[in-house]
């Protein structure tokens, strides 16, 4: 929540258009902080400082025939870049969106939703009276702000794709972003791959109102009923918030996809797999645990889960897949080739 305020404030864009480390009289003249209240935004930067989203300086200021004083002064660190407005790698939207009430409010059923006999599924579902994508498709500023979330994640994660793994997309015709939100991975995916057909496959509030190009189409679908046919199909963040049955499910209409006209094609899946030797002390605690949160966040706000390793291949098995190759890509997420 103190990122959030900081983000909200836009104090790291300030400390940015300062371009060298920013007292804090000189962050709380740029800030339009209530003068009653200046003495609280110091206990807003050092914890962020200590979290490593500033660094923390001590600067002379010489004052006009007074002593010189001592002050202390922040400048951004890697992970305050990234929550500055105009980076295009930005995931302001991302922290703003899931930082939101909507999204934080149902924490406070998670005992309410487990001793209720409500046929609830989730503790969103009990906080806010309808189910994630219910909820998305009908309350626009909520969607919109969701969407735009996924979209900065994508705009990451597709920049590490590129750079380091753009050979996934090599040989590929047409392809068909499964649950692609509003469309900016397709669209990074189309400027790097201009022979690359894509179809952006979402629910008709996401995509219904969106328009495409000559190598870009939106479609609106269930992929519980039928996936467009294609050589290959991504899946981002598409298999956490699910259930194994309902992955199943999906991952049926996947194979039928790629396989359609005799075709052998593939499924892209970006995820994460959480460490089943976790337990070994040598693996990192911090990013275990972030694992094993964002379990806890699929729980209470759209009745899905992550996976390890084994349950990933459990999975697969079952839908009728023969072979995948897993590597972990950027932070949790992983990349998962899946072949038929
Ligand atoms: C977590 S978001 C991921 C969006 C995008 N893949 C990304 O990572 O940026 C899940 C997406 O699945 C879509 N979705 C949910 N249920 C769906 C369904 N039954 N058929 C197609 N898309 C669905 C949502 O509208 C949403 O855009
Ligand atoms: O409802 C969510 C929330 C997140 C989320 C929230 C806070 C974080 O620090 C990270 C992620 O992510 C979601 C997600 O990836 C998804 O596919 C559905 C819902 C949510």
């Amino acid at each position: 929540m103190a990122l959030k305020c900081a983000v909200e404030l836009r104090i790291p864009d300030a400390i940015n258009r300062h371009g060298s480390p920013m007292t804090l009289s000189q962050l709380l003249s740029d800030l339009q902080i209530h003068p009653q209240k200046s003495q609280h935004i110091h206990r807003i930067m050092r914890i962020l400082a200590h979290s490593g989203f500033f660094l923390i300086h001590n600067k002379t200021t010489q004052q006009e025939g007074d002593e010189d004083q001592e002050e202390v002064a922040y400048s951004l660190t890697n992970p305050s870049l990234l929550l500055l407005q105009h980076n295009p790698l930005t995931l302001s939207p991302f922290l703003l969106s899931m930082l939101d009430r909507v999204l934080i409010e149902p924490w406070q059923f998670i005992s309410t939703w487990l001793c209720s006999d409500l046929d609830h599924r989730t503790p969103f579902e009990t906080a806010h009276g309808k189910q994630f994508w219910e909820h998305m498709g009908s309350e626009a500023k909520d969607g919109e702000g969701f969407n735009a979330a996924m979209a900065s994640d994508g705009r990451l994660v597709m920049s590490v794709l590129l750079e380091k793994y753009s050979s996934v997309f090599e040989g590929i015709e047409c392809l068909v972003d499964v649950g692609g939100g509003n469309g900016t991975m397709a669209k990074l995916i189309i400027e790097a791959f201009p022979q690359i057909k894509c179809v952006v496959f979402d629910l008709p509030q996401v995509v219904g109102s969106l328009k495409g190009s000559h190598n870009l189409m939106f479609l609106q679908g269930d992929m519980f009923q039928a996936i467009p046919p294609a050589d290959a199909l991504l899946l981002k963040w598409i298999l956490h918030d699910w259930s194994d049955e309902e992955c199943v499910k999906i991952l049926k209409k996947c194979k039928a996809a790629i396989t359609s006209n005799g075709k052998n094609g593939k499924v892209i899946i970006i995820d994460m797999a959480v460490d089943s030797n976790y337990k070994n002390t040598k693996n990192d605690l911090l990013m275990t645990e972030s694992k094993f949160l964002w379990d806890l966040l699929m729980m209470v706000n759209v009745g899905g889960k992550e996976r390890d390793e084994k349950e990933w291949a459990q999975l697969f098995h079952t839908a009728g897949f023969g072979a995948y190759n897993i590597f972990p890509i950027l932070g949790l997420r992983s990349l998962i080739e899946l072949y038929p």
